[in-house]
C-alpha cells in the first residue's frame, strides 16, 4: 500500500499541557481523511506540524516515505489552507490563484489555461478581476482554495476550510472538493466540526480525543462508535418520521 504521509509516535506539549501524545497516522494516496475533535483537542496543531508551521517535541513524520525533519514549510509541497487564509490584497483573484504557479515559473499559457479552469470551477469567472477588497468573504474563501488547489500539492491540509459560508455555497464547495480531489488525485486531512461534512468529504474518518487520534479502520466503524453521534441523528429522524 502506498502511503503519501506517515507519522510515528509523534508527542506535542504546549508549557505543561500535553496537546498530542503517542498520534500514529498513515494516509493512503488518493485519500481524504476527515478529522473529528471538540475544540481545543488539538487538531490545528496537528496540522499545522504537518505543514511545518509548528514544531512536534518528539516523532517521525513522512511525505511520500522521505522524512520531514528540517523541512522548511516551502521546501515540503504541503498546502496548510484554513478558515481566514489570507489573499495577498495587491493582487486580483485571477492573480492571486495563478501565484504559485507563477513562483513555480509554469509557461504562461499553461497559467492561463489553469486558472481560468480552476475560475469556472469555482464558479467566479466573473470576478476574476476583482480585487480581495472587492469580493464577499465566501468568494475570498473560493479563491483562497482554488489557490491552494491549483498548485496540485502532494499533500493538502484543509482546516475548516468552509466554516463561515452559507449552507448552499457549503454544499457546493464540498461538491467542488470531492470532484477536484478526485481528478487531481489529491491527498487531504480535513478538519472540520460537523459530522456530515466529515462523513461526505472523508474516504476515511478520525477523531483526536484526550491528545491521541484513533484512526477508524472503515466509516462503518465510525458509525458504530457512540462518540460519532450518528445513532443519535438517526433515531432523532426516527422519532420525528413517528410523530
Ligand atoms: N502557540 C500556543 N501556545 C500555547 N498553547 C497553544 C498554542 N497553540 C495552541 N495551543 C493550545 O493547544 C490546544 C489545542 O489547540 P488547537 O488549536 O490545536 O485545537 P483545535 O482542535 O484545532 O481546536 P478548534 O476546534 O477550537 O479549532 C489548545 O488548548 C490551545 O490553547
Amino acid at each position: 500500500m502506498t502511503h503519501i504521509l506517515n507519522i510515528k509516535d509523534l508527542y506535542k506539549n504546549f508549557g505543561k499541557e500535553t496537546i498530542l501524545k503517542n498520534i500514529n497516522l498513515s494516509l493512503e494516496k488518493n485519500t481524504v481523511l476527515s478529522l473529528l475533535g471538540s475544540s481545543g483537542s488539538g487538531k490545528t496543531t496537528l496540522l499545522k506540524i504537518i505543514a511545518g508551521l509548528e514544531s512536534e517535541d518528539k516523532g517521525e513524520l513522512l511525505l511520500n516515505g522521505k522524512n520531514l525533519a528540517n523541512k522548511k514549510p516551502q521546501q515540503r509541497n504541503i498546502v496548510y489552507l484554513y478558515q481566514e487564509a489570507l489573499l495577498f490584497p495587491h493582487l486580483n483573484a485571477f492573480e492571486n490563484i495563478a501565484f504559485g504557479l507563477r513562483l513555480k515559473k509554469v509557461d504562461s499559457k499553461v497559467i492561463m489555461e489553469k486558472v481560468n479552469h480552476m475560475l469556472e470551477h469555482l464558479d467566479m469567472a466573473r470576478h476574476a478581476e476583482k480585487m480581495p477588497n472587492q469580493l464577499s468573504g465566501g468568494q475570498r474563501q473560493r479563491i483562497s482554495f482554488g489557490r491552494a488547489m491549483v498548485i496540485e500539492p502532494e499533500l493538502l491540509l484543509l482546516d475548516e476550510p468552509f466554516g463561515a459560508l452559507d449552507a448552499i455555497t457549503r454544499g457546493k464547495m464540498q461538491e467542488l472538493f470531492k470532484d477536484l480531489a478526485h481528478k487531481m488525485h489529491i491527498s487531504a486531512l480535513f478538519v472540520t466540526h460537523d459530522l456530515k461534512e466529515a462523513i461526505v468529504m472523508g474516504d476515511q474518518i478520525g477523531k483526536i480525543q484526550k491528545g491521541q487520534l484513533l484512526q477508524y479502520a472503515t466509516k462503518k466503524e465510525f458509525y458504530k462508535d457512540e462518540f460519532s453521534g450518528v445513532q443519535k441523528e438517526i433515531d432523532f429522524w426516527k422519532q420525528i418520521n413517528n410523530n
